[in-house]
């Protein structure tokens, strides 16, 4: 049959989880409003008779309401879950397939080994892809001669890597991986197969130790000021061998000036520092953002992706093509839902609308949607296209110039396009342009993917979300209870950033995308508001119940088959969702302690800092996640065993929240016994009884656990004092 008559990709509805889902809604939505009802006039009465304090119940009621806005948000990611499927197989001919840029970001060798970079930066090489339309940049924040000096040795291996690949139709790119077993290296027992391989690896190992050699100063190579290298690899660093310079993908490093007292915003910085420089050297249309620890599995990823690029359909209107990122080190257990799932579910509800967010990396995007379509119009004055773009004239020339710079004549950079480029990668370039504020990534928030996708969608780009069986990139998801803190910390502080801003997409959305986009994003953007019912609602049903004040219907009140539906049917729903992701009950567990610890820490900080921030109080910082992970650790992780080294200002809200409701539950339960009050006072007491359970893992961490990850005596103690402090003075809430 004819290739060019059958589609390159294809949606299709989740149909029954869309079922499911609109039932729930619906469900749930009108046992929410019979909730309304209840708790309205139920205040009226508090009001008019005074039996119950006041503070309590309203304390409740708003978390209920808080709770109700962000669930009814959330329902937008419920409304159509579509899922993709792509045909490769069906593409064009090589000759007609467009160029790619890939662009990795990494900041400081001796949190993100050099071994593990180099790795991503040759899988990407590896790409299977024309190799004279396939130029892969590294961007070092470090500014770090080990860098470098480590680019330089995998340029020389990927020489012999690649042409192996290619030779043998290799599966999975990334040499470690690759080295390191697994049945995807197992191509053929036949001799020259054994020969060549045994030759690679002895290259390899080589090319390990030289690195190991190098990366023993990494700490002492980082720099933050120091002016602009960017470095073509070719042959003329004088190594011989492997495959010849035209069979290689072009290999660029990077690292932008920085200086001390000048803003670098981060990855966002170094992204548009990348986009400008290859622009002046390779060009391509589209290019691909991966981080330093995500390397590409399956090698066809570029090629699934021109599966949408190339759909005439949809292809002028789609910013970015999105991979899920998905991880090589996640245990069985995955207990600090380090996999991400929620995300990636909610991501099928996204690709339904008009698209998934960008989730920082592993998407093909193209310059046009990062310029601006109308920043780059092809009769704008060059006044006017230089306010936009920085004063280089390079790059303004690159902007329509589809052919590549220098590659074509042998990978030579001449003197005057070096200047050019130091230009381009000076700490100031971005000062009085529109870079980082209308043009390439947003710099205001630590999270550029999101507000730039925002932006993106508001201009009238749709995205797309491919996650296809076989993996396309695998990085290293934190496997610390610490790094998940930290790092869901900063997400949910850039995101608040992002709600208090003049983009809160509530205001910013609905006249430029879709309402139900806009919600998904609303709904992203103030998920640390989670902070005000789970706080409410851990404090204070349990120090009603020691009091006996009464926060919700008796069990032989037919309101509380209201309660008891709504809980029931957002825990049930939940697992659902799990379950029908292909997940276990366990993951679903793991997920619930997750969001409670998320809710419990990360949303607390979020929202202080944001609130700080706007009003000038903080300085926005990127504490880079860890990649380096020590031995024990990653037993622990691997065991499912919680890790409780963390800062203290982590863990202290955690267990002294955990004591409450535990002291709460046990005192509680012994006065219902005595005092006959079942009827009144159970829901009370089975809130802190299902937290208590489900954070079993606490009460062994602080009283049962021996090891090191145990819970510190500091922070136990502590957390024994504040929880009876407020047991004990928490009275005085009932004053009103
Ligand atoms: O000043 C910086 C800080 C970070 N990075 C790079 O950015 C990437 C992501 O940093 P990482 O420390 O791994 O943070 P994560 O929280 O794991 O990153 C997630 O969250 C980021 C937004 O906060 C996204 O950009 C990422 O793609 C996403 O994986 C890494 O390659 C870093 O080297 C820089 O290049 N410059
Ligand atoms: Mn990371």
């Amino acid at each position: 049959m004819d290739n060019t008559s059958l589609p390159l990709n294809q949606c299709r509805i989740l149909k029954t989880d869309l079922i499911i889902n609109r039932l729930y809604i619906l469900l749930n939505g009108v046992s929410i409003l019979a909730l309304f009802y209840y708790r309205a006039t139920n205040l009226l009465t508090i009001l008019l008779t005074r039996e119950t304090p006041l503070i309590p119940y309203l304390v409740v009621f708003v978390s209920e309401i808080v709770l109700t806005g962000l669930w009814v948000l959330h329902q937008a990611y419920r409304w159509r879950p579509v899922k993709r499927t792509v045909y490769p197989e069906r593409l064009p001919g090589d000759e007609k397939l467009p160029a790619v840029d890939v662009f990795i970001c990494t900041a400081d060798p001796s949190k993100e080994p050099s071994l593990g970079v180099m790795n991503t930066v040759i899988s990407a090489m590896a790409l299977e892809y024309p190799p004279d339309k396939l130029s892969v940049y590294l961007s070092d924040d470090g500014g770090s001669w080990v860098t470098l000096e480590a680019m330089r040795e995998s340029w020389k291996f990927a020489k012999w890597w690649i042409p192996f690949c290619r030779k043998y139709n290799v599966k999975n790119r990334c040499p470690e991986a690759f080295f390191s077993g697994g049945a995807d290296n197992l191509i053929s027992s036949n001799s020259e197969f054994l020969n060549d391989k045994n030759e690679v690896e002895k290259r390899y190992q080589e090319f390990n130790q030289n690195l190991e050699k190098n990366s023993v100063n990494a700490k002492s190579s980082v720099s933050r000021n120091h002016s602009a290298t960017v470095e073509v690899m070719s042959d003329a660093t004088g190594n011989v061998g492997g495959a010849t310079q035209k069979e290689m993908p072009l290999l660029v490093y990077v690292s932008r000036e920085k200086r001390p007292g000048h803003a670098h915003h981060f990855k966002g910085g170094a992204l548009n520092t990348l986009l400008r420089v290859s622009a002046v050297i390779s060009n391509a249309p589209y290019f691909l953002v991966l981080d330093c620890d995500m390397y590409c599995g399956d090698p066809t990823s570029a090629r699934q992706a021109m599966c949408f690029y190339l759909d005439p359909k949809i292809a002028p209107k789609i910013a970015w093509v999105q991979y899920p990122q998905k991880f090589r080190n996640t245990s069985p257990y995955d207990i600090y839902s380090g996999r991400l799932h929620p995300i990636w579910r909610e991501g099928q509800g996204l690709d339904g609308l008009t698209g998934p967010t960008i989730y920082g990396c592993n998407f093909f995007m193209t310059r046009e949607a990062i310029y601006g379509t109308d920043k780059i119009q092809k009769d704008r004055d060059l006044s006017l296209l230089k306010k936009s773009f920085g004063v280089s004239n390079e790059f303004i020339k690159s902007i329509h110039n589809n052919k590549p710079n220098v590659w074509s004549d042998g990978g030579k950079v001449s003197d005057e396009l070096q200047k050019e480029i130091q230009l381009l990668a000076s700490s100031t370039y971005c000062n009085g342009s529109e870079w980082g504020l209308e043009v390439g990534y947003i710099y205001f928030t630590v999270v550029e993917d999101s507000i730039t996708s925002l932006i993106l969608h508001c201009k009238g780009w749709i995205s797309v979300l491919i996650d296809p069986v076989k993996p396309c990139f695998l990085g290293a998801c934190t496997t610390s209870l610490n790094d998940m803190l930290v790092q869901q910390t900063r997400w949910s502080f850039g995101l608040m950033q992002i709600g208090l801003s003049r983009f809160c997409p509530i205001l910013y959305g609905p006249v430029r995308m879709s309402i139900l986009q806009s919600l998904c994003y609303t709904a992203l953007v103030f998920d640390a508001l989670y902070v005000i019912p789970f706080y409410g609602l851990a404090l204070m049903p349990p120090i009603c119940l020691l009091y006996n004040i009464p926060l919700y219907p008796k069990v032989s009140d037919p309101y509380f088959v209201v309660f008891a539906f709504i809980f029931l049917s957002s825990q049930l729903k939940h697992v659902q969702e799990v379950f029908s992701y292909g997940d276990s009950w366990r993951t679903s567990l793991y997920e619930l302690r997750v969001w409670m610890m998320k809710s419990s820490v990360c949303y607390l900080y979020a929202v202080i800092n944001a609130i700080a921030d706007k009003f000038g109080t903080t300085e926005a910082n990127f504490s880079l996640t860890n990649k380096d992970i020590e031995e024990e650790q990653t037993r622990w992780y691997q065991q499912g065993i919680y890790n409780y080294q963390a800062s203290p200002g982590l863990i202290v809200p955690l267990c002294t929240l955990y004591l409450i409701n535990l002291a709460s539950f046990i005192i509680g339960i012994a006065k219902i016994v005595l005092n006959q009050t079942g009827d009144q006072m159970l829901v009370q007491a089975i809130l802190p009884l299902f937290g208590v359970i489900m954070n079993y893992n606490l009460l062994e961490g602080m009283f049962l656990r021996m090891d090191k990850g145990r819970v510190s005596i500091f922070v136990t103690l502590l957390s024994i004092a504040i929880s009876a402090i407020y047991l004990y003075f928490g009275s005085v809430l009932f004053i009103y």
